[in-house]
């Protein structure tokens, strides 16, 4: 069984690799960083360190990788004879993917069982957006095409913080993980992974790991940013930061409450969970990456506006959540583009225009008016 997988970075390495390694796949990374790429296709093994109570050390090995920008004809030659296509790109990145899937379907024999096609980002809906673009890209051939692949949707969770020079191929990883698949696309013939869970319907999990681990990750880098924390452990080490990033994740799970019907009492444990998580001090997971590219993470659907729209609109209280985003606005990093593309935007556009351009929230929602107060703030 072989399985072709896009992004070989931390989480690529350090979670879809390795449980598709642990599944008994030979995986076949794709890249567009050629040292990488030469590195991974020269190493016999790797090793994911898993940190904090119960890790362990897991290695991989088996494994090739081909270049997708160098050589995009052999990247569609090994999506042709694959059972299993995985992503771990970033969400903008998967329009820059659907090229090389939708060339590896041409080839794809006739007989062949359908390739199994699972987008891993941090995004609601994923797969559909890397099918939609693969449509765009296969034009009138989408309908011949499309018939020889099957497309299911994913949640993955586990904390993969960026890796210290000199760590090679090796990733330091927690050692939590969640990974949940819908299973009606793949119908009798699920793909072996060992260590996921295949649930029917999506839509609850996906909301309550965007909208609990996410959005408290993005709380604690935000409030921490602002607080001087470096690390995320650092952050939630702060009192304020703790409590304001606990009010924010009260907020969601009181949404995923009356909205999914999840048990009160549930999701108080899956916080206590999760905040022990970022807790773990043994994680170097840095407040700049965990904030990483906040134009992204204040868009109308994703972890802060995504459940602070939904809060009030169910007549909820979204306060914490507010205070987030008006923390998620003072984010800077000069490496990061969107953060200073947000600087820019906080300097150049009207309130107004600010909140519709960035968060994409509609004139009349009830969330616009709180946030532009955020932003006209700034402007004194
Ligand atoms: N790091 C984590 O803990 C988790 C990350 N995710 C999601 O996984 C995705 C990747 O995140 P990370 O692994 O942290 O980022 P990363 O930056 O470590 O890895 C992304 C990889 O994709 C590669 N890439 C970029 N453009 C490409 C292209 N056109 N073709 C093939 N590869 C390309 C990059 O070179 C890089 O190696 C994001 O959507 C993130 O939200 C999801 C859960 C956990
Ligand atoms: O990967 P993104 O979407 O930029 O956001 C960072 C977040 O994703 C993770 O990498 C994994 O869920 C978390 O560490 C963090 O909440």
């Amino acid at each position: 069984m072989k399985a072709v997988h896009f992004g070989a970075g931390n989480i690529g390495r350090g979670f879809v690799g390795l449980l598709l390694h642990e599944g008994g796949y030979e995986v076949v990374f794709s890249d567009v960083v050629a040292p990488l790429v030469q590195a991974l296709d020269a190493a016999e093994s790797y090793t994911v360190h898993e940190v904090g109570d119960g890790g362990t050390d897991r290695v991989v090995d088996g494994f090739r990788a081909v270049d997708s920008a160098q050589s995009p004809e052999a990247v569609a030659e090994e999506v042709a004879t694959a059972e299993v296509v995985t992503t771990a790109v970033g969400p903008m990145i998967l329009k820059h993917i659907a090229p090389h899937v939708v060339a590896g379907l041409r080839r794809r024999a006739a007989d062949a069982p359908p390739l199994q096609v699972m987008a891993c980002e941090n995004a609601i809906g994923a797969t559909d957006t890397l099918a939609g673009h693969m449509r765009e890209h296969a034009g009138a051939d989408w309908e011949e095409l499309s018939a020889r692949a099957v497309f299911a949707n994913t949640a993955v969770d586990r904390i993969v913080p960026g890796q210290p020079e000199g760590a090679g191929l090796d990733v330091t990883v927690e050692p939590f993980y969640e990974w949940a698949i819908e299973r009606g696309p793949f119908g009798e013939n699920p793909p072996h992974i060992p260590g996921a869970h295949f649930v029917d319907d999506l839509g609850p999990y996906i909301e309550r790991k965007l909208f609990t681990v996410n959005t408290g990750h993005a709380a604690a880098a935000y409030l921490g940013y602002r607080a001087g924390a470096g690390t995320i452990a650092e952050a939630l080490g702060d009192e304020a930061v703790g409590s304001g990033v606990a009010a924010a994740l009260e907020e969601t799970s009181a949404l995923l409450v009356a909205k999914h019907g999840f048990a009160a009492e549930d999701m108080a444990s899956y916080r206590e969970t999760i905040l022990g998580r970022f807790r773990n001090p043994a994680l170097p997971d840095t407040v700049q990456r965990v904030g990483r590219q906040p134009l992204r993470k204040l868009s109308r659907h994703e972890r802060l506006i995504g459940p602070a729209s939904q809060a009030v609109e169910q007549g909820l209280g979204a306060e914490a959540l507010l205070a987030v985003v008006d923390a998620a606005l003072d984010f800077r990093d000069a490496d990061d583009e969107q953060a200073n593309q947000l600087e820019g935007l906080l300097a150049d556009l009207p309130p107004r225009d600010f909140v519709e351009q960035v968060t994409g929230l509609e004139a009349d929602h009830p969330l616009a008016g709180p946030v532009e107060e955020l932003v006209a703030r700034r402007r004194g």
